[in-house]
């Protein structure tokens, strides 16, 4: 690039800079997003899921994503499923993404919370959900929806009054950079 299209370039972008950027991440994007970066730290081969929630403020209160219990070595738990022996399968141990994210909060209790997660609660889930006094849920995939445990889990959902929707998110992919931005605006 020669140094006259350089900087006139500089200029357009110190102009954009005076007004208020409008391409930031919505709310429900943010949060979805951000239960989507806990999954990354699942050790699950298969399903990494992640949960998210966020208080009446838009203040995140619990995160969380499906691991094994504290103490119990990921290198020593199975992460098998359908196993000869059922006791060699992850589904007796693992923790759900949900049931972490509420018992990871930060504030004194998730009432009339909103929780955001990856995949629908199962029917463990929603008795967590139900009971600590979260009043929303928004999840992203239904890929077992006809399962009995998830049918369990909207009929209990639905008799408590927690509120459910699948989101769809405005952007398909967040990208994040580890270099920072504005970096030319150096005066
Ligand atoms: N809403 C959900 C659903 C599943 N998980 C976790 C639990 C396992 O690690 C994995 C797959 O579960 P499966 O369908 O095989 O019982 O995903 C979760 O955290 N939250
Ligand atoms: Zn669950």
């Amino acid at each position: 690039m020669d140094l006259v299209n350089s900087t006139s370039e500089l200029k357009i972008q110190d102009t954009d800079r005076q007004n208020k950027r409008e391409d930031y991440i919505d709310w429900k994007d943010y949060f979805m997003a951000m239960a989507f970066l806990a999954a990354k730290r699942s050790k699950d081969p298969c399903f990494q899921v992640g949960a998210c929630v966020v208080n009446k403020e838009n203040k995140i209160v619990g995160i969380g994503y499906n691991g094994m219990p504290t103490g119990c070595n990921d290198d020593d738990f199975p992460w098998g499923k359908n196993t000869p022996s059922p006791l060699d399968s992850k589904s007796l141990y693992v923790c759900h993404a949900e049931m972490n994210a509420i018992l990871n909060k930060n504030s004194a209790d998730v009432k009339d919370c909103t929780m955001y997660v990856g995949l629908f609660p199962c029917n463990e889930c929603a008795k967590i959900i139900i009971q600590s006094g979260i009043i929303e849920v928004v999840y992203l995939s239904n890929k077992s929806w006809d399962k009995p445990k998830y049918a369990a889990s909207r009929k209990m959902l639905d008799a408590a009054g927690v509120k459910y929707w699948q989101y769809i998110p405005k952007q398909k992919k967040i990208e994040i950079t580890f270099i920072p931005s504005c970096s030319s605006s150096s005066s």
